[in-house]
């Protein structure tokens, strides 16, 4: 039976119980209707409050500016470094102490190797003028103007502090490194020299989980000292960034485990890196792509690494590279460029075959304005960092999100298919005679009628729109439409065979990062009509004008939990944020508890579309505590489902006015065991075409870029694209 659902309603679907039947409360708001064309944009919740201003703390978003082309600007840096040339020199000899990044590190015999191989570097690009110093590496400037530092020390702040405290404790924490690394690194040579492929697999048995205080409290106790004095008055974003200077600075899979953002099992592997490919965006960020991917280069080739590199030509240019490269003797590919970029590449290996995809390892230079996913993975945005990453050539596959498009036209297609349904059950209920000699058959048919009938109800529906047929049907219990099965598979197994419901399913996305849906995408679309304003500006006056409207959406919101337990809500929501990383802009914790290896996707909901309740939200997202708020639903799932509904009065009118209908239907039905059957074919054919206009179809926000629009359904697919660490 209908009923009518008060907000808030959260429907926890476990077994074949029956599914509430809601009609959502009648509302008096107007959903705006995205019509913006997809167009490149950036905003995530991070715009709100300004993308563009970095954090003052942090090792890697040093406010600290160099402007290479300005030679004011290079003799004071230059003059600085003679200051600092002791502790410059004294970083150096630690460097040059680890084995796998060392210049002068005659000793490993991989690099020994390297070294002695010709320097044959295949270069395929656009004439290259260099513009950093041509000296060695450490005469790299230290600071590029958008905070991505060239160097590995580029620490400021907290970062230096905890680095002091490790330096003092451990003669500088690289060399402590090198202490606890040296058995792994001997250990993968040796395996090395028969293979070119080393894999250490990590299993729970072999390797015991820690936390990453807890495993630096275990490597450097005095460093731990100061780690457990220092908890207490540190944010959660300085936290993180100790947490994962420490981890950047160890070179073996142990490490990768006690980073915050993975989780067992990581399937860890070390591979030996002797060719690189590196994909570069000349537009990204302030356009410094291409001064990057020179650097980068150079490091490469210094460490006998053969290079070979690519421009993007145009948008989407790096998805179709990353799809068709044949990566035949090509054992990382870098990419040099901000999220967009990342996420066309992702998206482009996405669609290799599993067995190439398997065997592409992707690193990423930031080159871009936000750079969150690189911050996440590497703790800071140095290339110098990410460049000793991929000579050091550990890697880790990283959950991908998968998110696929209903569209009205799917739902059409669901449409079509119950029709379908309904058409069978007429031929498969014809012979029944309804007069009143067979009463009991006639009852009985009607019965079912009416079952089917109800399957076909709005709400029924709603259920499908959202899940995608049967994605999450069955297994789950959720009330459905009468399958196949339920209705004698010789006749519709046929008629569906005829029927391909699949012409119209547009190509999946693939989301590295995050989504998002609701207020964050609408900043977005708002911003994108404010260009004039310029980049800074747009954005921070789209959010707040969105804040004001402070506008929330009817929407039915699916999701499996880790369990394979689904829950369904119908509700009024603000937006919906859904994070494969911790962070967000730097220092927000957006999703505490998200893993990059866990298979699973952070799922922010807010039901909440009052200004004061959102601007509370920002003042709790550094430290995570947001997501305890009433009014904020945070869960870790393996899939959702989002499908909005308009709402307007006239809707409402014409859902009373169908419960009506359907009421009376139901009770001919049952009263007069007439024929059921004609009934439900109006009936049916009313509703379902009513529903089509009910849904509703908004731009989506996925890793940054305006693209796709619901109802969509969100897999994760987990550990999909290999990355170096
Ligand atoms: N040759 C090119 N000409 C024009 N646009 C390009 C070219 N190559 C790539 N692009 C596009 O540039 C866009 C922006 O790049 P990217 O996202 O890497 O930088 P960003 O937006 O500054 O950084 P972030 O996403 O981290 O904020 C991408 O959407 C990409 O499709």
């Amino acid at each position: 039976m209908s009923e009518v659902v008060s907000p808030s309603i959260e429907t926890t679907i476990v077994s074949s119980t029956t599914t509430t039947n809601s009609t959502t409360t009648p509302t008096t708001s107007t959903t705006t209707t995205s019509t913006a064309s997809p167009s490149t944009s950036r905003f995530s919740f991070k715009n709100i409050f300004g993308k563009h201003s970095k954090k003052e703390s942090g090792s890697d978003s040093s406010q600290s500016s160099l402007n290479l082309k300005d030679k004011e600007s290079k003799e004071s840096k230059e003059s600085k470094r003679k200051s600092k040339s002791y502790k410059r020199s004294q970083s150096l000899e630690n460097f040059s102490k680890t084995p796998s990044t060392s210049e002068n590190n005659i000793q490993s015999p991989d690099n020994a190797a390297a070294n002695t191989q010709p320097q044959t570097t295949t270069i395929d690009t656009v004439p290259i003028t260099m513009i950093a110093p041509t000296g060695s590496l450490p005469n790299m400037p230290e600071v590029l103007s958008n905070g991505i530092s060239l160097e590995g020390n580029n620490n400021n702040n907290n970062n230096n502090n905890n680095n002091n405290s490790n330096s003092n404790n451990n003669e500088g924490s690289s060399s402590s490194t090198t202490a606890a690394t040296t058995p792994l690194t001997e250990s993968v040579s040796s395996a090395s020299s028969s293979s070119s492929t080393s894999t250490i697999t990590t299993t729970p048995s072999e390797v015991t989980p820690q936390h990453s205080t807890s495993s630096l409290m275990k490597q450097s106790p005095q460093g731990a000292d100061s780690v457990t004095t220092n908890n207490n008055r540190r944010s959660w974003s300085e936290q993180l960034d100790s947490d994962k200077e420490n981890f950047v600075n160890d070179l073996n899979e142990q490490s990768v485990l006690s980073h915050p953002s993975f989780c067992e099992p990581s399937r860890v592997k070390r591979i030996k890196v002797a060719n690189v490919t590196i994909i570069f965006n000349p537009m990204s960020g302030s356009k410094i792509g291409e001064k990057i991917m020179v650097e980068a280069k150079k490091y490469f080739e210094v460490h006998g690494i053969k290079v070979h590199v690519i421009p993007t030509e145009y948008k989407g240019h790096a998805e179709v590279l990353c799809r068709t490269l044949d990566i035949e003797g090509i054992d990382v590919v870098c990419l040099v460029g901000g999220d967009g970029t990342i996420h066309e590449a992702v998206n482009g290996i996405m669609k290799r075959d599993p067995e190439s995809r398997e065997r592409f390892v992707m690193a990423c230079l930031p080159a871009g304005t936000g750079n969150s996913f690189v911050l996440e993975l590497q703790g800071k945005l140095s290339i110098k960092h990410v460049c000793e990453r991929v000579v050091n050539g550990l890697t880790v596959p990283i959950d991908i999100a998968k998110v696929t498009i209903v569209g009205k036209s799917k739902i059409s297609a669901e449409c079509s298919r119950r029709k379908l349904e309904y058409n069978t059950l007429k031929k498969k209920f014809a012979h029944v005679n309804l007069d009143a000699s067979t009463l009991s058959s006639s009852q009985e048919a009607g019965r079912r009628s009416i079952q089917a009938y109800r399957q076909i109800r709005p709400d029924a529906l709603m259920e499908y729109g959202s899940t995608l047929g049967n994605q999450f049907n069955g297994s789950n219990g959720i009330d459905r439409a009468p399958s196949s099965s339920d209705l004698g598979n010789d006749i519709i197994d046929s008629e569906q065979q005829a029927h391909n419901f699949d012409d119209n399913t547009p190509e999946p996305i693939y989301c590295f990062n995050s989504l998002h849906w609701g207020l964050g995408s609408k900043v977005n679309i708002t911003a994108e009509k404010m260009r004039w304003m310029g980049k800074a500006v747009r954005y921070t006056t789209a959010a707040l004008l969105e804040l004001c409207r402070g506008e929330r959406i009817l929407a039915r919101i699916e999701y499996e939990d880790a369990n394979g337990e689904v829950t369904a809500l119908e509700d009024e929501f603000c937006l919906a944020i859904v994070n494969n990383i911790q962070g967000a802009a730097k220092g927000m914790k957006m999703a505490p508890k998200a893993k990059l290896n866990d298979g699973l996707i952070d799922l922010i909901l807010v039901k909440s579309h009052k200004t004061f309740d959102l601007m509370n939200i920002f003042t709790k997202v550094y430290d995570g505590t947001h997501t305890e708020l009433d009014y904020v639903i945070y869960k870790q799932v393996k899939r959702f489902s989002i499908t909005p509904f308009k709402k307007d009065k006239e809707r409402k009118k014409r859902l009373r006015k169908e419960k009506k209908r359907i009421k009376a239907a139901i009770k001919a039905g049952r009263e007069h065991a007439k024929n059921p059957l004609e009934i439900l074919k109006t009936e049916c054919n009313t509703i379902l075409s009513e529903l089509e206009d009910q849904i509703d179809e908004e731009i989506i926000d996925i890793d940054g870029e305006l693209k796709g629009q619901t109802p969509f359904v969100c897999e994760m697919i987990p550990r999909s694209v290999r990355v170096v660490v």
